[in-house]
């Protein structure tokens, strides 16, 4: 994946200032940085979501913005706060998507009850997405990304908001999926996540590229990728805490 030049403006706010970026195939990548960065945005315009302002993304040789069906048939997605046919069952989501992909319905029919079974969505199959826990939704949204087996997959913030035994479930596909060649993007800020999955990671801070490289380039002589992180974001705690004298104790 080829990212040039990319740009992006909300007003007076710039979100994303010149990223060059070259994704290697094949890798577990994560796109680490602290609230506001950019990850979101940049995610959302890598996927083909949010039209730059400026610069250019190929994936696999093919244009984002130009040959959006081809990216698109390549991709998979799952973007931060993402919005479900809250109507449909679990079950019926992935049928329906599947046949929006074009996939025969008898192949839709083969995946969707094994994704369901491996996300231990089994049980929760013929209910409403309406009724499912966030959890449950982060599962589904991954079922669904997964469902065309695509070539990469991009997650937006996967863990949020899901406990570790899902986490663990979601780990294993992901890494079963990696393991057979494919490409795994994700975006965290929960750095010893980054560190025990990933093996090639970029720095993001106020729209731009710190660091990028294998995780060992990145980590450095540190001694975690925590404390490399914030020795390149330039943060260590934010000392206007002790400026909260009237908190603690009880005392009004
Ligand atoms: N639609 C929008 N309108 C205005 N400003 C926006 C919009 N989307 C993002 N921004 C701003 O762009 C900057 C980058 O936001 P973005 O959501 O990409 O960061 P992030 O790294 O994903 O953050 P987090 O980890 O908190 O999710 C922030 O300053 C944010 O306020």
């Amino acid at each position: 994946m080829r990212v040039r030049g990319l740009w992006k403006s909300f007003g007076e706010q710039v979100a994303v200032s010149g990223i060059d970026l070259d994704l290697p195939a094949g890798r577990f990548i994560g796109l680490v940085g602290p609230n506001g960065a950019g990850k979101t945005t940049t995610l959302s315009m890598i996927t083909g979501l949010l039209r730059p302002d400026a610069g250019l993304v190929e994936i696999a040789g093919h244009d984002v913005w130009r040959d959006p069906v081809g990216v698109k048939a390549r991709i998979g997605v799952l973007p931060e706060g993402l919005r479900l046919f809250e109507r449909l069952t679990g079950h019926e989501l992935l049928r329906y998507l599947g046949r929006l992909r074009g996939l025969p319905a008898a192949e839709v029919e083969r995946r969707a009850e094994q994704l369901l079974d491996v996300l231990d969505l089994a049980g929760a199959r013929h209910k409403l997405i309406i009724d499912y826990s966030t959890g449950m939704r982060k599962k589904i949204g991954l079922a669904a990304a997964l469902l065309h087996n695509p070539e990469v997959l991009f997650l937006d913030e996967p863990f949020e908001g899901v406990d570790p035994v899902s986490a663990q479930t979601i780990r294993g596909v992901l890494e079963r999926y990696t393991g057979s060649g494919a490409t795994v993007v994700f975006s965290s800020h929960v750095m010893e996540l980054v560190e025990s999955l990933c093996d090639w990671v970029a720095v993001l801070a106020s729209g731009r590229i710190r660091a990028h490289g294998s995780l060992a380039e990145v980590r450095g002589d540190a001694e975690s990728l925590q404390s490399a992180f914030l020795e390149l974001v330039g943060v260590r705690g934010n000392p206007e805490g002790q400026r909260l004298d009237w908190l603690g104790g009880g005392r009004a």
